[in-house]
């Protein structure tokens, strides 16, 4: 589902924040990936998105090489693909229903549908009481609710997150971990960046570490 073949990323001013990273990651499968700030650990996630290019090497994602990707065709690539992210990036002066609609209103979804499709969403996260809230108004365990309904309300293939449960204490977290499982169990692919080592060791998945912009460890897959 996602495969990264000799993947360099070197930014401008000559920071290399990837160094020939290798990895595939199965239909379906989950997998965390770790390791210390600056390790390169956004930029994989952005290399995914075409909100990065890479240097070297190639990206693919659902069969479909990265390379040369036209812009025209990013749009579509990105509905494939919902993002989690540690502040949420929540439109605060919306209530939650219109900050999960907007993906699908981008998208020219009918009204009816829109409203059919957050209320679904909202009910996986289990917040379908809390549609007319501004999120302000929210704890911060429900605001990365919304952010993950959000992420999801397209149905994407792939569930990427970019320090999830960052500003969580370890039972929100684990409420969090849990809804990913629960996508995972349906067929979503999830990618999950996280420093939360405590949390992530006791979870059945493989783990990716990266050092300095190397790929260390990655049981179960490719090193
Ligand atoms: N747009 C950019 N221009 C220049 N350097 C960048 C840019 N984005 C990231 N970097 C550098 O690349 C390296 C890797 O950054 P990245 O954000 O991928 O790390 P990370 O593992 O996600 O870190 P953190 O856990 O702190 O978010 C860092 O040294 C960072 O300063």
């Amino acid at each position: 589902m996602i495969q990264f073949d000799q993947v360099s990323k070197r930014y401008p001013g000559g920071h290399e924040a990837l160094k020939s990273v290798s990895f595939t990651i199965e239909p379906n499968e989950m997998v965390f990936l770790t390791g210390h700030s600056g390790a390169g650990k956004s930029t994989l996630l952005k290399l995914m998105m075409v909100m990065e290019r890479p240097t070297q090497g190639q990206v693919l994602v659902d069969g479909q090489n990265l390379r040369g990707l036209p812009a025209r065709k990013i749009p579509a690539l990105r509905r494939d693909i919902g993002v989690v992210f540690q502040n949420h990036q929540l439109l605060f002066d919306r209530t939650v229903f219109d900050n999960i609609a907007l993906p699908l209103v981008i998208a020219g979804y009918q009204p009816r549908e829109v409203g059919r499709r957050v209320r679904a969403a909202l009910d996986k996260v289990g917040l379908l009481s809390k549609e007319k809230q501004m999120p302000v108004t929210l704890s911060g365990g429900e605001q990365q609710r919304v952010g993950i309904a959000r992420a999801v309300v397209n149905k994407p293939k792939i569930l990427l997150a970019d320090e999830p449960t960052g500003n969580l204490d370890p039972e929100l977290s684990a409420e969090i971990m849990h809804l990913f499982e629960q996508f995972n169990q349906v067929g979503v692919t999830v990618l999950i960046a996280s420093h939360d080592l405590s949390l992530i060791a006791r979870l059945p998945y493989r783990m990716m570490t990266l050092r300095q912009g190397e790929i260390v460890t990655a049981p179960g897959g490719v090193a």
